[in-house]
């Protein structure tokens, strides 16, 4: 069975807030599930929900208020903190809702009120529902949560029904390691399985889990989203230069301005440092475009082995090596690119690098260089010697298939573009009929490098997709299909401040 990091989740649910379906929706189904659970384990009876304040204690609060409208039931909602103190509106809306629900509330906000005031409320119920963390613990637990696991448990030890709402509060979504949980009879996690609910500690703790649809819609989970840029590393205030990363753009001799496109990119993409070495008779050319990017010169007029005398240190001074554009296919130039390949420990291959591919390298480097391969149909057909499908899901099962055999993340550039590694698929369906115009792959190409150098690979090719296209939309509300490549550079800023990760 699927199951996902708490990380993911949260995207896939900022991606399904950008698609229109609101937080506020996918709580109330989520609080629905739980109440219909609580109805199938007790027929009639006191039921205590113990909501902390965050959105795990807004799922019992529409949980409270569905099964105060059914017959039978007596519900009662202890609150972890004052109203005030609810973390988010959602939550806050649905608590609003109680008091017109015939739920009687309680707040408390000490440990010691807790054991005082909640003890008989503990003690008359028939059930409990923990809803004190979800997916958003961090650090020890402070009081009064921790009391409240206690008590929470003794309920359980005394043979009570304890349903816990996504996770046991306490267990570490992601699988880490926790100091106390609530031991559930019962837990009703949605979407997905959290990653933390398999681990072998974890398995005292779940009691039975079911798996609850709250909605989701499917294309939040497919299409790469806003909601995916969210999970990119972000910067720390602390932060030196270099640290947001160091990028090697290798390409050029027969062309300039495709090794210069996707510097630029990467640049604006967030990485601190680029240089780009290019054949004599480009240097001076690529330098002239910015006096943003630092320009080595190579030994020839084209790639070639002989470049190998400088080019380790180099890649060794980098994070990453982006390698490919406008360097043409000079039988020198793709054997150096087989040459420099195993000094590298992170590539991003396009154009023209992608023809020095063949079997023997793929296994050469495996478990020596992590590669992102970027080709689009052509490109992948020649990669593969075959030709690319054209129906969407066997292109999508031939990168994916690709990717498995390789050992490699692969981006297929297309109308929609398909990322892929061994686990995982995503597709992008940013970008516009305007994009067809030349440099945007060699853009693309230093994007994915930059996103690259802090980030796994495979969200790094699946957001560099998204951000190219989402940049390239902008970029064609003023320009229309008369827009440059250096146009969807100028917007990628953008697109990554709007996604508030910049
Ligand atoms: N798509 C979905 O799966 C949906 C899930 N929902 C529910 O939302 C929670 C996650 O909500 P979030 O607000 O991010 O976090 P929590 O409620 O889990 O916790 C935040 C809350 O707890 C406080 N806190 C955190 N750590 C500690 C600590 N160590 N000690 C004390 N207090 C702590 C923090 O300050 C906050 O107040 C998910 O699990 C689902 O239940 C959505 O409702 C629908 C979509
Ligand atoms: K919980």
């Amino acid at each position: 069975m699927k199951c996902i990091s708490s990380l993911r989740m949260k995207a896939i649910d900022r991606n399904c807030e950008c698609l229109g379906l609101l937080p506020i929706q996918l709580m109330e189904n989520a609080g629905a599930v739980i109440a219909q659970n609580i109805r199938e384990k007790l027929e009639s009876g006191k039921v205590l929900f113990v909501a902390g304040r965050g959105n795990n204690g807004g799922d019992a609060f529409v949980a409270a208020r569905h099964l105060a409208g059914s017959s039978g039931y007596i519900v009662k909602v202890i609150v972890l903190g004052k109203a005030r103190d609810i973390g988010t509106g959602e939550a806050f809306h649905n608590f609003s809702l109680l008091k017109f629900s015939r739920v009687q509330i309680l707040e408390i906000t000490d440990s010691s009120q807790l054991r005082a005031v909640a003890s008989d409320w503990f003690s008359e119920a028939d059930m409990v529902v923990d809803a004190v963390f979800g997916t958003g613990i961090t650090g020890d637990i402070k009081e009064p949560e921790s009391t409240v696991i206690d008590l929470i448990n003794g309920e359980g030890k005394a043979g009570k029904t304890v349903i816990s709402v996504d996770i046991p509060s306490g267990l570490d979504p992601d699988g880490g390691d926790f100091e106390k949980a609530v031991h559930a009879g019962l837990t009703v996690t949605f979407h997905h399985l959290k990653i933390g609910l398999l681990g072998e500690k974890a398995k005292e703790y779940t009691g039975m889990i079911k798996v609850a649809d709250i909605g989701i819609c499917a294309d939040a989970e497919q299409y790469v989203g806003p909601g995916d840029l969210t999970m990119l590393h972000r910067r720390k205030p602390e932060g030196h230069k270099g640290d947001s990363g160091k990028i090697l753009v290798i390409g050029g001799g027969p062309y300039s301005g495709a090794p210069a496109l996707a510097a630029l990119a990467a640049l604006k993409a967030g990485a601190d440092l680029v240089t780009v070495a290019v054949p004599v008779p480009v240097a001076e050319i690529v330098a002239s475009y910015s006096p943003n990017l630092i320009v080595r010169k190579l030994s020839s007029n084209v790639l070639c082995p002989d470049d190998l005398s400088i080019l380790p240190d180099l890649i060794n001074s980098h994070d990453v090596v982006v390698m490919g554009m406008g360097m043409g296919r000079a039988t020198e130039t793709l054997e150096a690119v087989r040459k420099i390949l195993p000094f590298c420990r992170k590539a991003v291959l396009d154009a023209d690098a992608l023809s020095a591919l063949s079997g023997s390298i793929f296994e050469a480097l495996s478990g020596n260089c992590e590669l992102i391969v970027t080709p689009h149909a052509g490109e992948f057909a020649r990669l593969r010697n075959m030709k690319t499908p054209e129906s969407y899901e066997a292109r999508i099962r031939a990168v994916r298939e690709f990717s498995e055999e390789k050992g490699v993340v692969t981006l297929l550039k297309g109308r929609t573009d398909i990322i892929s590694d061994r686990k995982q698929t995503l597709l992008n369906r940013t970008g516009n009929t305007g994009m067809t115009v030349g440099g945007t792959g060699d853009v693309l190409a230093g994007l994915t490098g930059s996103l690259f150098s802090r980030n796994p690979a495979f969200l790094a090719a699946a957001c560099a997709a998204y951000i190219n296209g989402a940049a390239g939309d902008l970029a064609f509300e003023k320009a229309g299909n008369g827009l440059l490549a250096t146009d969807v550079i100028e917007n990628i800023p953008r697109i990554i401040k709007e996604a508030d990760i910049g």
